[in-house]
């Protein structure tokens, strides 16, 4: 059976699981949709390690051999779940994998804009570094209110890391109150809430219909003055416009960007411009470890699913 990787750089140990389970594997060497839609007939399993969109198209194209598409990722907002549903194909993701790396980021993050790290790397390199007991002041996580939206798996890990720096309490919000939160002494309260009390605003919740834009002029506005705003979940989940304003007219503190619309971001993006963002290019999962285990996994469930066995990380 054929399985087709939609980019080159998957980790080795993948593909050598997946070649000793007797599966013929085609790697999309050039990267792009076209040559993945020259590759995919008759494949039985897609691979997904890129951001290609998985849709009627993409369906089409590999005909109807297809029965699984193994997501290298927890997000799988870049593939129609309906329309595989409606095909019976499976979906897998690497969800739980990544949540340590992402809380990391997240952290660094909050860190990262609360203490000007950006702006203070630019003073540098400017030739405009003075000193100053009142220069460059930035804001504490100590004793800080922290706000999560999203509290799943990667919330709940950031829930966790932030004990270590004493924040004073935790919030979150999302659909329902999380038997999880207990333990964390995290409260469940609404997103107003949320955007009113919390000094730190962190956001790890999936993109979808209704987290869209979620984050907006409305929104920003009305969060603290001095507070910090952090996305490791999906860029599309923040109107960048309305946030490049409140940024720029110290609506808010600063931004931590993990995740921007588009990516890659150009590189000439007015987010870019402004001292008190920090970005940093989609790099939550990025440590050997975790992208060697979401690989592996992404193979074991192809080869679960084209096996008809249960599958590790089902999304459907
Ligand atoms: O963004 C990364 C992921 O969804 O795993």
């Amino acid at each position: 059976m054929k399985v087709v990787v939609t980019c080159s750089d998957v980790p080795e140990s993948a593909v050598t699981i997946l070649k000793d389970s007797n599966l013929e594997v085609v790697i999309n060497e050039d990267n792009t949709r076209e040559a993945l839609l020259k590759a995919l007939p008759g494949a039985h399993a897609v691979y997904l390690a890129s951001k290609i969109t998985i849709d009627e198209e993409i369906l089409k194209a590999a005909g109807s051999n297809l029965k699984i598409v193994g997501c290298m990722s927890s997000g799988v907002d870049h593939v129609n779940k309906e329309l595989l549903k409606r095909h019976k194909i499976q979906l897998s993701n690497t969800s739980g994998i990544p949540n340590s790396a992402v809380a990391d980021i997240a952290i660094l993050l909050c860190l990262a804009a609360s203490r000007r790290l950006h702006e203070g790397r630019l003073h540098i390199e400017n030739g405009t570094w003075i000193y100053g007991n009142q220069w460059m002041l930035g804001q504490d996580i100590n004793q800080s209110v922290v706000g999560i939206v999203g509290l799943g798996g990667i919330g709940q890990c950031i829930a966790k890391k932030l004990k270590a720096f004493n924040v004073k309490q935790i919030l979150y919000c999302g659909h329902k109150e999380k038997d999880e939160a207990k333990l964390l002494e995290a409260e469940f309260v609404s997103f107003d809430r949320v955007l009113c009390q919390s000094d730190f605003v962190i956001v790890s919740c999936p993109l979808t219909a209704e987290t869209a834009e979620l984050f907006n002029s409305v929104s920003f506005n009305k969060m603290k003055k001095t507070a910090v705003f952090v996305n490791v979940a999906r860029g599309g989940i923040v109107n960048q416009l309305d946030l490049f304003d409140a940024l720029r007219k110290n609506i808010i503190f600063a931004a931590g960007l993990d995740v921007t619309d588009p990516e890659p971001l150009p590189k000439d993006h007015e987010l870019l411009k402004l001292p008190n963002c920090v970005m940093i290019p989609h790099l939550g999962s990025a440590t050997l470890a975790t992208r060697t285990t979401m690989a592996e996994l992404t193979a074991r469930d192809i080869i679960a699913g084209l096996k008809g066995e249960s599958l590790i990380s089902p999304v459907i």
